[in-house]
Parts: structure tokens; sequence; C-alpha cells
């Protein structure tokens, strides 16, 4: 019975191929023929254009033509384009055409129907649908529910089917190898499958395997903040992708991809995960890394890394400091701040040239504060700029006529007169004329620094003006609420102070610095992108998320993170829910929470979770492997050896590792042992660096959002691990293996596992 169904799903599958073949052929055809079209409307267009200036209406026509065939050539482009993206799509049809099948009855209808899901949509007639795009709203069905009475959403409301049949395929070069039939929401059968295969360099899509949980934040619509709470490997990042790439097919003509960005937490997160877009036939979104994102925007400042801000330590008071700089209380304060600026307190630089002061900072102060009530920051600033301009204007006019530029002209050589002529005619009425002329043209190109800096509004004195916020904070902030006094506050500046005498910022002033400039100079958000993501929302201050939505002010944003894996800012993440709330008042927020964990085996996951505190929340798939093993050894250079045995029994195993340690000192001298022992480890020391295949060796903050097959913890000892607040960070560092996790520690483990039952492990 099971032979004939494939057989005849085989058949079905055989002919669908042969109709995606016979489209391909046809866009080919297509994409020749608009290729020749341009090619010929270019050809026609030069042999045919005949320039014609001699009257107007000679203009108008040349004028005409051109445009016309600008049109077609845009039409024929416009063909191109879609053509070739369709063959993109066909192409990739071929070799899979389809996961899925459900047959569905529709209340009215006397006989079910079978509807194949696969990549993307595919009819050979108008309306007949071979194949539906699991975008498709009929299609969430498949992920939705099990048999019997399934409802969906479509543009006419909610839909209500009676499922008869779950049928899953998995298919290869166009052949069927297997069939599930199911009553599962997705079989896990087919799941398993999916997870038993060893990771690669890259994220792979989830499209055949979606969970309902995660078909709800792929579909959602609603929400302008979608936050998603979900264990380690719950398939966040993976919904995510899949969501942009739901988003555009939705909005398709809309949205494109430009107008989507994704903050991810470092560049080789950006690697690993570019191919699933491209996979599911979709152009990459924005992506970028916050640091980039700010670094952008201050090239001459140094900014404190991704491995500077991990490895600082702090003192209590510093670190009192840090998280109220960090927090929604003092993005307020800033604002409050910005409003007293209308009245006064705007620090200024003088303006000069070649070490002469031409306007001083208390005129231009003056002038700053000349203007009424009703002008903001942002008028005023153009205000003043426009007066200081007329300013030079002025001062242009009288000097063209003075003795010294008239000294400079006499002494000009013909070259450099002909320079100040320019293009215009010498047609002067008298000799004055013709000397104030060049006297204004020369001293146009004398003040054509102050010019550009009036422009560019460099009499701003922002390192001024934040340190002025920044002792001004006191009076805007109860310290005492945040256990901090004065003086303590007061020495912090001074830190910040030195370090910009030095060109050097740390993380937690840049969001207030840039945000103190944008709202001084007036600068607008932007408008164009539609859609922001944040993935390892934990890591990011309330500060940087209301920046970043005012930043973005149009767009609807999906953040999706792990509390327990706040490796930056730790503790404080568990209150970033209700920080998020202050930030998008008034906004529809939605919450979903992932609890499964698909990455690791079941094994892995109930070790893992026993470290956290609250981690009961974190559930295990039914993946066996082998339980964890802590190896516990007194002599390093013994234990070194077993890492060497260990990575090797991992080669034969064919599992990628990755030896993570805490800080990349320590990463650099693991890899140095491995490679005195001949053991070939790559050594990743910065987020720069390409993902590659093969062992590596990685500090814990470049691990972050990454899987490996097989995870070594190493230096996991009691010094290395000794602060509750460290233990975020262990759970992130064993939660990146998928089927096997070594834990190596030298004399004593950190008592950060003590938690953990000693059943659930093997001690070595
Ligand atoms: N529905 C699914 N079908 C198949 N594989 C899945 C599914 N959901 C998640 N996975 C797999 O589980 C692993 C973890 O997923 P992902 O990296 O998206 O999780 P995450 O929640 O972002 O993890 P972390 O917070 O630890 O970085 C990936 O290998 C992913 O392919």
């Amino acid at each position: 019975m099971e032979n004939t169904t494939k057989r005849k799903e085989q058949k079905r599958m055989d002919d669908v191929i042969s109709k995606i073949k016979a489209a391909e052929e046809k866009n080919r055809r297509e994409i020749k023929k608009a290729q020749k079209d341009t090619h010929e409307i270019k050809g026609d267009f030069s042999n045919n254009l005949r320039i014609n200036t001699d009257s107007y209406a000679g203009l108008f026509e040349t004028a005409t033509t051109i445009r016309q065939q600008q049109q077609l050539l845009q039409e024929r482009e416009n063909s191109w384009k879609h053509a070739t993206q369709r063959l993109d799509i066909l192409q990739k049809l071929e070799g899979k055409p389809y996961f899925a099948r459900i047959d569905l009855q529709e209340k009215g209808e006397d006989k079910p129907e079978s509807i194949y899901i696969g990549l993307g949509s595919f009819a050979d007639r108008p309306d007949n649908f071979l194949i539906y795009d699991w975008r498709a709203p009929i299609s969430s069905v498949y992920y939705d529910g099990g048999l019997g009475n399934v409802s969906y959403e479509t543009p006419d409301g909610l839909q209500t089917v009676n499922v008869t049949l779950k049928r899953q395929f998995l298919v290869k070069d166009g052949k069927i190898k297997t069939i599930f039939d199911t009553d599962e929401v997705v079989g896990d059968q087919m799941l398993l499958d999916v997870l038993d295969d060893s990771s690669t360099s890259k994220m792979k899509s989830i499209v055949t395997t979606i969970q309902k949980e995660q078909n709800k934040i792929i579909r959602n619509t609603k929400a302008d903040l979608l936050f998603v709470q979900g264990a380690a490997g719950s398939g966040k990042t993976s919904a995510v992708l899949q969501r942009v790439a739901y988003l555009l097919y939705r909005y398709r003509g809309n949205l494109t991809s430009s107008q989507v960005i994704l903050f991810s937490p470092n560049q080789l997160f950006n690697d690993y995960i570019d191919q699933v877009l491209p996979e599911l036939g979709e152009h990459n979104m924005v992506q970028m890394t916050y640091y980039q994102y700010t670094q952008r925007r201050l090239p001459k400042l140094k900014v404190e890394t991704l491995q500077q801000r991990f490895e600082r330590k702090l003192s209590t008071s510093e670190s009192k400091i840090q998280k109220l700089k960090n927090s929604v209380v003092f993005f307020k304060a800033a604002a409050v701040y910005a409003s007293f600026l209308e009245k006064r307190g705007m620090r200024f630089r003088d303006l000069k040239l070649n070490g002469k002061i031409l306007y001083d900072h208390t005129v231009i102060e003056k002038i700053y504060y000349s203007f009424n009530e009703n002008y903001h920051l942002r008028n005023r600033l153009d205000a003043t700029k426009e007066r200081l301009l007329k300013r030079l204007n002025r001062r242009i006019e009288k000097e063209a006529t003075s003795e010294w530029v008239e000294n400079i002209l006499q002494g000009a050589d013909n070259k450099e007169l002909s320079k100040l002529y320019g293009t215009h005619p010498r047609n002067f009425e008298n000799n004055d004329e013709e000397l104030h002329f060049l006297g204004r043209r020369f001293l146009m190109q004398y003040y054509k620094k102050i010019h550009s800096d009036i422009n560019r509004s460099r009499f701003l004195n922002i390192n001024a003006q934040y340190l002025h916020f920044l002792r001004s904070v006191p009076d805007l902030i109860e310290l005492d609420k945040h256990e901090l006094i004065a003086a303590q506050w007061e020495e912090g500046v001074a830190g910040t102070l030195a370090l910009l005498k030095k060109g050097r910022m740390l993380l937690e002033d840049v969001s207030p610095y840039l945000d103190l400039y944008d709202t001084i100079t007036g600068k607008r958000g932007n408008t164009d992108i539609k859609q922001v993501f944040i993935d390892e929302i934990q890591d990011y201050t309330p500060f940087q998320i209301a920046a970043l939505q005012s930043a973005f002010p149009r767009a609807r944003f999906t953040v999706l993170g792990d509390l327990n894996q706040a490796i930056f800012t730790k503790k404080e993440s568990y209150t970033l829910l209700d920080e998020l709330r202050q930030i998008f008042a008034n906004k529809n927020i939605e919450v979903v929470q992932l609890t499964k964990s698909y990455r690791s085996t079941k094994q892995i996951t109930d070790f893992t979770k026993q470290v956290l505190l609250n981690g009961a929340a974190v559930e295990s798939f039914e993946r066996q492997g082998d339980l964890p093993v802590i190896n516990v050894g007194e002599d390093e250079k013994r234990l070194t050896v077993e890492l060497v045995a260990q990575l090797e029994q991992n080669e034969q195993d064919q599992l990628t590792t990755a030896v993570i340690c805490k800080t990349l000192a320590e990463c650099q001298i693991v890899s140095e042992k491995l490679q005195a022992a001949g053991q070939r480890a790559i050594l990743i020391k910065s987020e720069n660096q390409r993902l590659a295949s093969g062992t590596i060796v990685v500090p814990a903050f470049l691990a972050k959002g990454l899987e490996f097959d097989a995870v070594i913890m190493w230096n996991a000892d009691e010094k290395n691990y000794a602060n509750e607040d460290e233990r975020q960070l262990v759970y992130t560092i064993c939660s990146r293996a998928m089927h096997r996790l070594n834990i190596f520690a030298v004399k004593k483990l950190s008592p950060l596992f003590d938690r953990v039952s000693a059943d659930f492990y093997k001690r070595k």
C-alpha cells in the first residue's frame, strides 16, 4: 500500500517537474528576448536619433524621443528582472518541488482538495496551482494544526477547513525518498531527520519543519513590537529569518529587502546567516551590528570594541554609573536637558581661519539665543547658520575692495587670475567692477573653510556639550535612587573626559552622545525603514533600544533574545521587558515565548538548563545523544593531552568542534598549545573573520548565536568562572553544542555547575 502511494506521488511529482522545466524554458526565452530587445532599442536609438537643437520644437522632439526610449528600456529591464527572478525560483523548485501535501475540505464543498506546499508557488494555468508558496495564507494550515478542523487567516478574515490528510515528503533531486503521513502538527519524525544532520558553517532555512509557535512569530502582522523570548536553540533566529521572507511576500510591492534592517550580535553571525534568505528565493535584508551602526557616525573616535567591553572590569560605582547611563531614565533625562538648551547652555567653538578667530564662540552664542522662543533646537541651528553665512558674505563684500586683497590681486599671475575669472565673461563696465569681482572670487576661495565649517555646524562643541550634560545629571536625576552619590558621578565624568581627550569612548556613552547630537542638529529619523529586527536583544541597553526607536520612527520592531544569555548586560536584562514597555508606550506589544530547544540533544539541553537559576522553562526535544562529560584534572599538561584526544575523537566522528574560552587571551594560549601538539585549529580573533569549517577556537562573546556539532568548554575552573553573574555566560557557552559537550577544568570545577545533578553528566 505504501509503495502504491509513493508511486502515485512520484508520478505527480514527475509531472509537475516536467511542467516546471517547460516553464523554465519559457522564462529563458523571455529573458533572451528582453536582452535582444534592449540591445535593439539601444541600437535603434543611436542610429535614428538626430539631435535637433536648432529650434525649440526640435529640442522638444529630441527630448520626447529620449524619454520614450528610456521608458521602453525600463519596461524591458523590468521584464528581464522579473523573468530572471522567476527562473531562479523555478530552478529551486525543479530539484524539490514541494515538501508537503494537505488535503482539506472547505465547508459546503463535497470533496477534499489537495494542496502541495513548496518554496514558491507554481501554476500551469491561471488559478490552477500545482504548488502553493509556503507563505500563502492556506499553507498556514500545514504548520498550525493536526487533522480535523483548523482555522487560518485570510485577507477576508478567519477561515476554517477540515484537514483530512497531512503528508510530508523527503525529496532529493526530484525523487521522493520518504513519505510520512502524520497527524502531528509538523511530524516529529521529519524534524528529527532534519535535526540529526551535522552543523555547517552556514545556517539553513527551516521552511519544511516550522513549528506552530514559530509560525505565530513568522506570520504576525499586528504587533508594533514583537518580543520573542526563547531558550537557547529554540529557533528564534531561524523563525525570524523566515519572518523576513514572509513579510517580503506578504507586502510584495510595498516592502523591499532594503527597507528591512537586522541588527545582529557580531559580524561572524552575519556571515553565518547570510544564505537563509537567498535559499528562500529572497534578497538579504540590510544587516549590521550596533557597533558598526554607531562607529560609522563617529569615524574620529575610537569606540570600545566588543572584546574590550566584555573584558572590562568594573568597580561597584562604575557598574552603577554604567547601569544608569544605559537606562530609560537617562534617555528621558537627555530629552529634558535638550529642552533646557532652547534657553541656555549651548556650547560653541570659535570659528577660526589660520589660527585667527573670525567668529568668537560668545558671538555665536549670542546669535543662537537671539531668536524668539518659537525657535526650537533645529530651527535655531539653521537660523544661526544662515546668520553666520550672511555675516561672512558681508565680510567678503566689504573686503573685496580692501587694500590687502587688492595687493594680492596685483601680485597674481595670469594663471591665477584666469582661475578667478573662471567661465565668467570678461565684459565688465569698468576697472573697479572687475577688481570687485576678482576680489570677491578670491575671498570666496579664501574663506572656503569657514563657509564649510558653518554649513557643517562645526561651531557646535559636541564634546563639551556632552560633558555639560553629564555634569547636569545630578540636577536631572536623583542619584541616590540609583545608589550613587555626587562625588562618584563626578569621578565618572572625569573618566569620560580623560578618554575623550584621548579620542576614545566607552560603549555606554556612544548612544547618549549621538542622541544629543541628533537632538541639537534636529536630525530626523529614517522613515524609509519599515521593519527593524534586533537579535540578542538582551545585550542591548534600554537606551540603545530607545535610540533605535527614534532613529526608525516608522518601523515595526521584532526583537528576539534570551534573557538567560545576557552576557554583556547580565542581571539587568531581566527587567528589559518592563523597560521595553516604557519605550514602546501606547504601541501594540506582543510577547511570544519559545521554550523548546531544538539545537541540542536532550542530554545536553537537560544539562545546560540546570546551570540556570530558572531553567525550568526550558524544554528539551526528544533527540538522544551522549551525556555531557566533565573532565577535571590536577595537571594542565595532562588535560591538554586529553583535549587533543577529544578533538581527534570528534574529528573521527565527523563532528566539527568549537573550543570556547572566556577571553581572547585564553583562546590564544590554548590554540598555541594545540598547534604545539600538531592539532589543526583555527583561532577566531575578531568578528571580522570568516567562519571556517573544521575545529575552531573562539572566545565566548564571538560564539553568540552560533552552533557547533561539538563544544569544548575550556578552563571551566573555579577561578575563571567564580562570579554568580557569569552564570548566563556559562549557559551561553554550553548551549552552543548540538551533539556533544565536554567541559575541561584544572583542579576545581566552577561552582556554577553545582546545581547540575550528578546523573546528568559523566565524570572523567
Ligand atoms: N522548526 C525547526 N525545524 C528545524 N530546525 C529547527 C527548527 N527550529 C530551530 N531549528 C534548529 O535549531 C537550531 C537553533 O536555532 P536558532 O539558532 O534559530 O536558535 P536561537 O533561538 O536563535 O538560539 P540562540 O539563542 O541559542 O542563539 C538551528 O540549527 C535551527 O536550524
